[in-house]
């Protein structure tokens, strides 16, 4: 522990947020999915709502979840992994979309004025930043490095740096839980971020690369087979690694990290993490094999056609709120759900039940 008075180091800060990670709030869970099965509707009618205000319930530990304060982080990294030519778009978008954030032009800035979220930015290592003095979203500060190494050549980062900003998430998640968010969103953006995940999901599920390599922004035909090929030859220059953490910083990414970070936090406190889209979700592995009872806060937003989207929420045991195709990442799919979950939280607080009416018995007669 240090001293008293001094910021805690990287490790302390994890060290600290796993002891507090605690399962889900059963009783609550149990008390919410009976209160749901009180309300004038026909039994299960309200379908995934009313799993999710249950869910809701028993990660905040209350029979009246609510979703108030919504917030979406998005972490920003290169990948040194782009030299290989694994993505569709040049490096350069990732500092280029960093601008978009700020300025709130993005697709994710437009969907979370939409549904009324707070939008938090940060940079984790995006090279050439450009310099954004002024815009809707602020932009936070959390550079660790200038992107990644190349993971075709040596770790992506060291284990000290994927400590440092995986300590960077639970700091942006304590800035937004500490001003009232009450479930956070995941958002990421990255060119070349999709092999990375690849590679992560690879190794920590031990699948085929073939199986969760994908085309991320629009890699196809012999590009695809190349990037495939490209993700087994990371696996295969690391060698076998099961520790997550050796995982994490050999083969994964800067803004990934973070948001493992943001994940363990959120668990830690009890709040709701909506996974966005395969590279979140990435991040959100991560955590589970770091700590498992993690995966307890987690609440799946969309499901991602990346082909090794669907295995990892298998892995993690969620079911998607939507299935619209999405595969921007950016916290684009976790805005959008939003509203559902809000909803959910709504039906669960205001909706009558049998009760109200004098109807003791709400089950159907027959
Ligand atoms: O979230 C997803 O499912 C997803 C699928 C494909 C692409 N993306 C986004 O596209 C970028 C990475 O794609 P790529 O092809 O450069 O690896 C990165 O910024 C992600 O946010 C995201
Ligand atoms: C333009 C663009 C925007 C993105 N947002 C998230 N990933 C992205 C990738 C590209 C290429």
């Amino acid at each position: 522990m240090s001293a008293e008075g001094t910021t805690p180091s990287p490790r302390e800060l994890i060290e600290q947020t796993l002891q507090q990670i605690r399962p889900l709030d059963h009783e609550a869970g149990a008390a919410a999915a009976g209160a749901m099965d009180g309300k004038v509707k026909p039994l299960g009618s309200l379908g995934q709502l009313e799993t999710l205000a249950a869910r809701l319930a028993g990660i905040q530990a209350t029979t009246e979840p609510h979703v108030e304060a919504p917030a979406v982080v998005i972490c920003a990294g290169d990948h040194g992994i782009t030299a290989t030519g694994v993505s569709a778009y040049p490096q350069e978008v990732t500092a280029l979309m960093l601008g978009g954030f700020a300025a709130g032009t993005a697709a994710v800035g437009v969907l979370a004025r939409e549904a009324g979220i707070r939008l938090l930015v940060a940079d984790l290592g995006v090279i050439q930043a450009p310099v954004i003095e002024s815009g809707q979203n602020v932009v936070l500060d959390r550079r660790v490095r200038a992107g990644t190494a190349n993971s075709l050549e040596g770790p992506a980062m060291t284990l000290a740096q994927a400590q440092q900003a995986v300590a960077h998430g639970v700091g942006l998640a304590d800035l937004l839980i500490d001003d009232g968010a009450d479930l956070i969103g995941l958002g990421e953006m990255g060119i070349g971020n999709t092999t990375a995940a690849s590679a992560l999901t690879a190794s920590l599920l031990d699948r085929d690369p073939a199986r969760v390599t994908g085309p991320g922004t629009g890699v196809t035909g012999e590009a695809l087979t190349a990037k495939i090929a490209a993700v087994d030859a990371v696996l295969r220059r690391h060698g076998d690694l099961d520790d997550p953490w050796q995982i994490l910083a050999a083969v994964g990414g800067l803004e990934i990290a973070a948001l493992t970070g943001v994940v363990l936090r959120c668990a830690a406190r009890r709040v709701p993490v909506l996974l966005d889209g395969f590279v979140a979700t990435a991040a959100a592995l991560v955590a589970w094999r770091i700590e498992p009872r993690s995966a307890d806060a987690m609440i799946a937003a969309t499901l991602s056609p990346e082909p090794g989207h669907a295995v990892q929420l298998e892995a993690l045991g969620l079911e998607p709120v939507l299935r619209l195709g999405m595969r921007l990442g950016e916290g684009s799919g976790a805005a959008l759900a939003v509203p559902i979950l809000r909803s959910a939280a709504a039906v669960l607080r205001d909706m009558g039940s049998f009760a109200d009416l004098g109807l003791a018995d709400e089950k159907p007669t027959a």
